[in-house]
């Protein structure tokens, strides 16, 4: 049984980006009075860079506690740190290393090595660590987000893949149809288990998959990796720019 989603529309460019960080300090804020303190996983791709770009602003910095989070990553390319398609590489530098974040508070899949698998088991073990969390408990992360591909996928967590239908690893190896091929991911059982999950999307050309994955019509619709996206007891948020909500009929 799939939750409703909460729809938030904000105007394109920069007004989608204040709202998004606006609306992102108010869920920091939540978890952090009820935990002390907040894990969340960031998303990799153009997106989430904009509102990145916008956290890191000075009026933004001081409006977050930051020493409260602890950053992880919902999905990693299997290259180095400071490869220009590194999902953490790209968080360094436009968020990380402007506010100042210790690498303390920042757990990164580790793309680098050279066997993809062990690089999974070991972020489970970080998971796992971070969440005091045993097998066959699932960790909980606080906050996920997500982006939205034009064919689906979300995290890297592609249609028609193994990775999609892992239900054995709470992390594991994804095959993208084109750019890096080979792509660390977290899978479906953690992020529905997460407290909160945010898709991040916009502009026209997400349009009609936002329609699909947020208003299902059919079988194959609900099959899409990002409708299968359900938390089991969390809030399921979309926050789009105008452009990308333009097909939705309920928002
Ligand atoms: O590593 C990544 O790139 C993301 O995990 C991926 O799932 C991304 O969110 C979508 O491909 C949308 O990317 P854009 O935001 O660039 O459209």
């Amino acid at each position: 049984m799939s939750i409703k989603p909460e729809i938030r529309i904000a105007g394109d460019g920069q007004a989608w980006a204040h709202e998004a960080a606006t609306f992102l300090r108010s869920i920091c804020d939540h978890a952090i009075r009820a935990r002390g303190r907040m894990l969340i996983a960031l998303s990799g791709g153009s997106t989430p860079r904009t509102l990145y770009r916008t956290l890191a602003q000075p009026e933004w910095k001081r409006r977050c506690e930051w020493p409260r989070l602890h950053f992880l990553f919902g999905d990693e390319r299997c290259v180095p740190p400071d490869h220009p398609e590194s999902n953490f590489g790209m968080a360094d530098r436009e968020l990380f290393q402007p506010i100042g974040i210790p690498p303390a508070q920042i757990s990164r899949m580790k793309g680098e090595l050279p066997e993809p698998m062990e690089a999974a088991w070991q972020y489970e073990d970080t998971l796992r660590s971070l969440t005091d969390c045993r097998p066959p408990d699932m960790p909980e992360i606080d906050l996920i987000l997500l982006g939205l591909g034009e064919d689906g996928h979300t995290a890297s967590l592609f249609p028609g893949t193994e990775a999609l239908n892992d239900r054995s690893h709470l992390v594991t190896v994804g095959r993208a149809p084109a750019g890096i091929a080979l792509r660390l991911t977290l899978t479906l059982g953690v992020i529905n288990r997460a407290s909160v999950v945010l898709f991040l999307v916009t502009g026209s050309g997400k349009a009609s998959m936002v329609r699909r994955v947020v208003e299902p019509q059919s079988e194959a619709d609900r099959a899409l990796p990002a409708a299968r996206v359900s938390p089991a007891s969390g809030r399921l948020i979309w926050m789009l720019d105008q452009s990308a909500a333009a097909q939705l009929r309920t928002a």
